[in-house]
């Protein structure tokens, strides 16, 4: 017998939260969370010319000119928080074909000799000065999705029957979003936009797919087959991150996805919802344990390096892989871990 799995990404209409649909749609969205990793929203109460401004500003913003995009690189914060062209990312063993700008929650560095490392994660944008249209565009963006990310939780824990605010606790105050953009690839170009992956760096993940013509984005089912999420207007893709399989002990997965390169050119934006940097993997693996009682014989089935790897904070895995993928930064900001972070 086949393994029972998903072949389509349901869509959960969140205008039905106040009606008399309330119970089904709490069904729907139970099922879409154990079962898929993945779902649609609509009626998510974000405004549409707040979203269609964002939308607008994506094309000016790529086509400014390379210097003006090396001025915000990536390689000079820190933080981790500007732009990497095309061909500075690996995925899954082959090169990613997309450009993107990694913005933050607008927030001042807090680190200081004595803090965790990880408090440096933290920190100021790099706003291209070339466009300063789109620091206000981004910034109240954020905001929406700050506000929409937690209705949203609101939702799946009364979904999975947990107690109010009981997810609200692991929630960073920075929160991290990406504009990206894949150039179009020549026919028979067998690129990948970015390669197969689950979401390391959230603990939800709200994506806009801001080319409303362009599909590319894909989800891996249980069968091991690749289904389309192509572009809906007026929604967001909405998806699980890895911190929240953690937490969950694997109720909720991470649906692992991809984007294949296309002929045409296609923007997004993915919105990573932070997780708090101070969470331990103890918390993690006990605070909500009782609603998630082991499945499988007591062997956790769960894929993190949060779960299994050296580091006992959300915090210094996340920098960790950080300072992995962006060996410059790695470098020069952070020499004190740099070799121990690329060895264990
Ligand atoms: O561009 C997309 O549609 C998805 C991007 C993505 O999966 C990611 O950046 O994690
Ligand atoms: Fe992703």
């Amino acid at each position: 017998m086949s393994t029972p799995t998903f072949t389509e990404i349901p869509i959960i209409d969140l205008g039905l939260s106040d009606g008399p649909d309330r119970r089904q749609l709490l069904s729907d969205l139970h099922h879409a969370l154990t079962d898929v990793g993945f779902l649609y929203i609509t009626n998510h109460g974000v405004p549409k010319d707040f979203i269609a401004a964002l939308v607008d500003a994506l094309p000016t913003l790529f086509s400014l000119p390379a210097t003006a995009k090396a001025e915000v690189a990536l390689e000079n914060s820190p933080h981790f928080l500007g732009y990497s062209a095309v061909g500075s990312e690996t995925t899954a063993g082959r090169q990613d074909t997309r450009e993107q700008f990694e913005f933050a929650t607008e927030l001042p560095s807090i680190w200081q000799p004595g803090l965790p490392l990880y408090e440096r994660l933290v920190g100021p944008n790099q706003w291209p000065a070339a466009c300063p249209e789109i620091e206000p565009i981004v910034n109240r963006y954020m905001q929406e999705m700050t506000a929409l990310g937690e209705r949203f939780l609101t939702l799946v824990e009364q979904a999975l029957s947990l107690p109010a605010q009981s997810l609200h606790q692991f929630l960073s105050e920075q929160h991290r979003l990406k504009l990206v953009h894949y150039p179009a690839t020549e026919l028979g170009d067998d690129g990948q936009g970015v390669g197969p992956h689950k979401d390391s760096s959230g603990w939800w993940t709200f994506l806009l797919q801001a080319s409303p013509d362009v599909g590319g984005l894909q989800v891996l089912n249980k069968a091991g087959d690749w289904v389309d999420v192509p572009p809906k207007p007026g929604t967001f893709v909405v998806n699980i991150g890895q911190a929240f399989e953690v937490i969950t002990n694997g109720a909720c997965p991470a649906t692992t996805h991809r984007v294949l390169a296309g002929t045409a050119e296609r923007y997004s934006v993915p919105f990573f919802q932070g997780v708090r940097r101070d969470l331990t993997r103890k918390e993690a693996t006990t605070l909500l344990r009782d609603y998630f009682p082991q499945r499988h014989g007591g062997v956790s089935t769960v894929d993190s390096a949060f779960l299994h790897g050296k580091y006992d904070t959300w915090g210094e895995t996340q920098l960790r892989t950080k300072v992995r993928s962006h060996k410059t930064n790695g470098k020069k900001f952070y020499p004190e871990v740099f070799e121990q972070y690329h060895n264990d």
